[in-house]
């Protein structure tokens, strides 16, 4: 009913979570090395119905999804409202249900590595350290940050280095690996901030 389809156990697939609001050329970059890079065989966009530790709402899913699939039209990228049907916001809470729903399928949890200077914030995140291998990008003005993340010193041993990455989907957790893809300076809040997008919304012009 989730509109997956079911033969995927053994699949390697990464999931890249995020607000996308909008979507932009950062996402797909990093969607194109994660496939490569980590062997994926598929990546899932899981289009939040809004991140927990942001304040304001985005805007609204349907939207969201619309710009996701005209900016990711990839045939092994699946963009998704998953979130939104499960009932779920947080990540872990997310990761459990997906594991449940998915047995066999080997996730792994794809962020920038903004995410990671902040990831010891998140709800429940030394399980998800504990449970799910995670893949880190470089992002521009994020270099330093990520290298003090507080998830990044406690869980140094367990970190594969970027030569291996291709291994981690099959790694038993904790498990993380930072690669230093060139790197894209597009953000959201840019495109937000130089107005196009919520004008792109109202049908104005460009
Ligand atoms: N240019 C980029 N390089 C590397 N990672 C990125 C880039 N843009 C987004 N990401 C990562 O993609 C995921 C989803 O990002 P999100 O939808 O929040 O976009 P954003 O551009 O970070 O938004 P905002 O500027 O509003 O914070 C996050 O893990 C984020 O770190
Ligand atoms: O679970 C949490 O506590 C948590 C806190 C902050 C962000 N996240 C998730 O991190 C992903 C990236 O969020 P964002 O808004 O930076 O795109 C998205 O899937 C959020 O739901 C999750």
């Amino acid at each position: 009913m989730l509109g997956f389809p079911i033969a995927m156990a053994e699949q390697a697939i990464g999931l890249l979570g995020g607000s996308f609001d909008p979507a932009h050329e950062g996402h797909a970059h990093i969607t194109r090395e994660a496939l490569k890079r980590f062997g994926l065989d598929r990546v899932w966009w899981l289009v939040s119905p809004g991140n927990p530790l942001k304040p304001d709402a985005p805007a609204p899913m349907a939207d969201r999804i619309a710009r996701a699939r005209a900016v990711m039209a990839h045939p092994r990228v699946v963009i998704s409202d998953i979130e939104a049907r499960l009932g779920t916001r947080y990540t872990a809470e997310t990761l459990r249900l997906l594991m449940a729903l998915y047995p066999g399928v080997r996730f792994v949890w794809l962020m920038g590595a903004d995410n990671l200077a902040s990831f010891h914030e998140w709800q429940d995140w030394d399980w998800i350290m504990t449970n799910v291998p995670i893949g880190i990008f470089a992002r521009p003005g994020s270099r330093l940050a990520a290298r003090g993340a507080r998830a990044a010193e406690e869980y140094e041993r367990f970190r594969l280095p970027a030569e291996a990455a291709v291994l981690l989907p099959r790694c038993r957790p904790p498990a993380w690996c930072f690669v230093n893809v060139p790197m894209l300076d597009h953000s959201s809040s840019a495109i937000r901030a130089e107005g196009g997008w919520r004008r792109d919304l109202r049908g104005g012009p460009r």
